[in-house]
């Protein structure tokens, strides 16, 4: 199966929400209080997707708010020099900081992350600085789940997304979990399943989906069975290393599997993933061969330092699938 989206737009997907920085682990193999020297790189997940994007030769645009500081125009300025449209990012004028995201390669299985996410600047943007004219303009509108954690980008997304319904552009709900800035998992599930009822497709992890329905060890029929009767048509439910499934309302059920590789550290994958996945689908290839996209491109980000700077391009990406098929 195709997925179709409004071929008539400028920018075939706009991403919202944080736009951070990545501190990665310079030495790695090691923990993290050893770890002298970090090498820095833009990140946050709607941000690496929107770079991986770009990367791939979609036109990209992004919503988010960064502080008026180097390290908001150094995030700025990589993002438009990956061919990004940052217009629409927006500079805090009250102080406010990036995120920050140290990560920790203990080994290519044990890694970590620690954030300090305190009063940081993407979470205050608000619903006056999402704009109707702008959204109209994509294809996807590509929403951050974490996005929802509070107020005022909790109602900035919303709005987004009530737009992105009224203008035929298609909503991608990336759950994003990351537990720092939420109060309490009913909460979570609470603004997960809102946004994830009112999306065409959702893309989580088996893990994620189960902060959505507020429970644990959930099973993908259970999901499927409970968001087909909302406006999701397509669902993505990944396993990590295990590999991907992707639903279809009209039923069909597609696997994607996991392409080894010498992993160096396993975060950047599910960023990688949607990147490819959507561009794939974008490009109007099938369901399956945008699963082999995803985890084609997951397998070359996890081989790599950084999440966003290692985002591969088409060329790379399907000469992996040549020579795995
Ligand atoms: N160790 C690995 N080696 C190769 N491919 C992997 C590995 N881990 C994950 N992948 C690929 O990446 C996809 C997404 O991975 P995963 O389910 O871990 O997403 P995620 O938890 O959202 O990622 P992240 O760690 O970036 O938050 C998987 O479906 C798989 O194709
Ligand atoms: O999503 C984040 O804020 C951190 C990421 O940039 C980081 O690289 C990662 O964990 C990706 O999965």
């Amino acid at each position: 199966m195709k997925y179709e989206f409004n071929a008539e737009r400028e920018f075939d997907i706009i991403a919202i929400g944080r736009a951070c920085i990545d501190l990665n682990a310079t030495e790695y193999n090691r923990p993290m209080e050893e770890t002298m020297t970090f090498t820095k790189y833009v990140g946050g997940s709607p941000a690496n997707i929107a770079i991986g994007s770009s990367k791939l030769g979609l036109k990209a645009g992004f919503i988010g708010k960064i502080p008026d500081d180097q390290h908001g125009r150094f995030i700025e300025s990589y993002m438009r020099g990956v061919g990004i449209d940052t217009s629409n990012m927006v500079v805090d004028q009250e102080g406010r900081k990036a995120g920050l995201t140290f990560t920790e390669i203990k080994s290519p299985e044990e890694c970590s992350i620690l954030m300090y996410r305190d009063e940081v600047a993407d979470l205050y943007l608000n619903s006056s600085e999402v704009h109707e004219e702008y959204i109209k303009k994509a294809k996807i509108l590509l929403v951050s789940g974490t996005a929802l954690a509070k107020s005022p980008s909790r109602e900035a997304i919303l709005k987004a997304v009530g737009l992105a319904k009224k203008n035929d552009v298609k909503v991608i709900f990336e759950l994003d979990y990351r537990p720092y800035t939420w109060k309490s998992v009913e909460d979570t599930a609470v603004y997960y399943a809102l946004v994830a009822e009112q999306s065409d497709v959702v893309i989580g992890t088996r893990e994620e989906y189960d902060m959505l329905e507020n429970k644990t060890n959930g099973q993908n029929k259970e999901t499927v069975d409970y968001l087909f009767k909302h406006s999701p048509d397509l669902l993505v439910i990944k396993h990590g290393v295990d590999g991907s499934y992707a639903y279809t309302k009209l039923g069909e059920i597609f696997k994607g599997q996991a392409y080894k590789t010498k992993v160096l550290k396993t975060f950047g994958a599910g960023d990688s993933y949607a990147s490819a996945f959507l561009y794939a689908l974008l490009k109007g290839k099938e369901i399956e061969n945008a699963l082999k996209f995803g985890s084609a491109s997951a397998s070359i980000v996890v081989s790599k330092h950084s999440s966003s700077d290692a985002m591969p391009t088409v060329e790379e990406i399907e000469e992996l699938i040549a020579v795995k098929a």
